[in-house]
């Protein structure tokens, strides 16, 4: 390990962010019933221009009205280079109830932009005597996202998560692709006249979570847009965990059951990791720093791995 050591990612669920229009308020009591980690009801792309007030009017009053139970409760604003997203952001933390958790800044392009979101909430919090401390979380959808994506995870102390979104992404980085996320049909290799289809998410997503694993914020893959494709989810889903996100966004209800699935561990991964804790305990006692368990090695590093696991168990035990 560096001198400067790792900073955890806060210690909460995030496996499923589930989405809505503010614009819909019909659906918020649904959201609230279901069983995502985190609900995000949204001012931005998914609500038109004309209904931008109306939505955020509706969301300041369910912040407040709904009982969103233990779930983490956030709000994309609208995005910096628009006329709307200052009055969002007055407006939630002016109006809305002390329920809110966090914003999420949608289309970051640099550090600089969470600066300017961080120093108005920062303000208002002070001015209104809010007593609990907004959280950030922000989507990398852009080229200058990515390109700064090391200085974005590390612009606040108040940054909690940061997603892909991978709708967005494709368009501002000219992907020939009207799919979002997921296997996309051109993106392969040929060898010996077969087709192997390879992941173009993939250096996105692992640069997402060696940054935030780098400044201790929670990684997380958005939206899949083809909600009939269950296998096409849950395969997008477990790459993404693999490479270490800890969650992804359900952008309809039928979703959150299979991002909950795939990121909640398995009995059986967990069980192998309290095993391989307790030989690792048994190795220590005897002096060793290595042993071997069900056949393979596992050391020092293999306590860290399955503490991974094993924190996860304990956070949906809780
Ligand atoms: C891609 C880039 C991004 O920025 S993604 C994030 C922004 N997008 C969004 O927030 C969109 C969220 N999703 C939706 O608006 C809707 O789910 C869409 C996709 C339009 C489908 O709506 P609809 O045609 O009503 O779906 P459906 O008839 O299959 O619904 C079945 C039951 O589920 C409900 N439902 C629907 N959406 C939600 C939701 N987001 N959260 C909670 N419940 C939802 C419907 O009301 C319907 O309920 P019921 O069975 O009639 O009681
Ligand atoms: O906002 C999400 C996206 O995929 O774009
Ligand atoms: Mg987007």
């Amino acid at each position: 390990m560096s001198f400067r050591t790792q900073p955890p990612a806060p210690a909460r669920l995030n496996r499923c962010q589930l989405f809505g229009p503010g614009s819909r308020a019909a659906l918020f009591e649904k959201m609230a019933g279901s069983a995502a980690d985190v609900i995000n009801l949204d001012l931005e792309d998914s609500v038109a221009p004309d209904d931008k007030e109306q939505a955020r009017r509706n969301v300041i009053q369910a912040v407040g009205d709904i009982d969103w139970g233990t779930k983490t409760l956030s709000v994309r604003i609208n995005g910096l280079d628009t006329p709307w997203w200052y009055r969002d952001v007055v407006d939630l933390l002016e109006q809305a109830g002390e329920r809110l958790d966090q914003i999420m800044i949608p289309k970051v392009g640099n550090a600089a932009d969470i600066y300017a979101v961080d120093a108005l909430v920062t303000a208002i919090e002070a001015a209104k005597g809010r007593q609990k401390r907004i959280g950030l979380e922000v989507i990398i959808e852009s080229a200058a996202g990515i390109a700064h994506v090391e200085e974005i995870a590390a612009s606040s102390p108040r940054l909690q998560a940061m997603s892909l979104g991978a709708a967005d992404f494709a368009a501002s980085m000219g992907m020939a692709t009207t799919g979002i996320g997921g296997t996309q049909e051109n993106y392969y290799m040929l060898h010996e006249g077969a087709k192997y289809w390879s992941d173009p998410w993939h250096w996105a997503q692992t640069a997402i979570v060696a940054a935030c694993r780098t400044h201790g914020v929670l990684p997380v893959d958005g939206p899949f847009g083809d909600f009939s494709d269950d296998e096409g989810f849950r395969a997008q889903a477990r790459r993404s965990a693999t490479l270490g996100m800890v969650g992804k966004w359900a952008i309809h209800p039928k979703q959150v059951a299979l991002a909950n699935e795939v990121f909640s561990p398995s009995e059986k991964a967990v069980t192998e990791a309290r095993e391989i804790l307790a030989a690792m305990e048994e190795a220590k006692r005897t002096g060793a720093g290595a042993t071997v368990y069900k056949g393979r090695l596992v050391d020092i590093a293999s306590i860290r791995q399955a503490q991974v696991i094993v924190r996860q168990a304990e956070l949906i035990e809780a």
